[in-house]
């Protein structure tokens, strides 16, 4: 797939079915996050693959993590939310504090990843969606991952086959959100 259409045209995709992606797919899902733009080359991310019963496990973490007294349709709920996917690629900012390229744009470089990612899954004609929601900053969710102080959960990326044909991307007017400097 041309590079310009990947980039116009991915939309997420939040019904995802098996099969998952292939061994080849992976392996370029990760070469493309690898490439993301990275100040001072700080590699400042990495990925947990959680599939078959891991996906049960997280849901049980999600669950665990909510407050004892939730009521049993959010406990369901919270089970069920790894299910969603046959694939789930965590993507984990693994920053160095004190460096001299800030925490920030280690940040970034990792969410860049993940965006390389979703490109890389559309291109391949993979679905994909990237979710957070509570789970992503629960610390119990976090510790149960095994994350380290140093370390933010970016994102929970949802791979599989699109259930049905994924909808069509909008073509926005992009004047709202460009303007020459300085004014005129
Ligand atoms: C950091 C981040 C977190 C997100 N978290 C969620 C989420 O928890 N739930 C959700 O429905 N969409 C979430 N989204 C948005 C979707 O991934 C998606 O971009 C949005 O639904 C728009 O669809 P599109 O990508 O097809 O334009 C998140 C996006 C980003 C960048």
């Amino acid at each position: 797939m041309d590079a310009l259409v990947a980039l116009t045209d991915r939309v997420s995709v939040p019904r995802l079915v098996a099969p998952a992606p292939d061994a080849a797919q992976r392996e370029l899902l990760f070469q493309a996050a690898l490439r993301a733009p990275d100040h001072g080359q700080l590699k400042p991310w990495r990925f947990l693959i959680i599939e078959g019963e891991g996906l049960v496990q997280l849901g049980e973490l999600f669950a665990a993590s909510l407050p004892v007294d939730s009521a049993p349709e959010l406990l369901n709920k919270a089970r069920n939310m790894p299910l969603r996917a046959p694939l789930m690629v965590v993507v984990i900012a693994s920053v160095t504090e004190g460096h001299k390229v800030p925490v920030q744009e280690q940040v970034l470089a990792a969410g860049c990843a993940a965006h390389a990612m979703l490109l890389a899954a559309h291109a391949q004609g993979i679905g994909a969606v990237w979710r957070t929601g509570d789970m992503a900053y629960n610390p119990n969710v976090l510790t149960g991952l095994g994350l380290q102080a140093n370390e933010q959960l970016v994102g929970y990326l949802y791979l599989g086959t699109p259930e049905k044909e994924p909808r069509t991307a909008p073509r926005p007017d992009i004047t709202p959100f460009v303007k020459a400097w300085p004014l005129v």
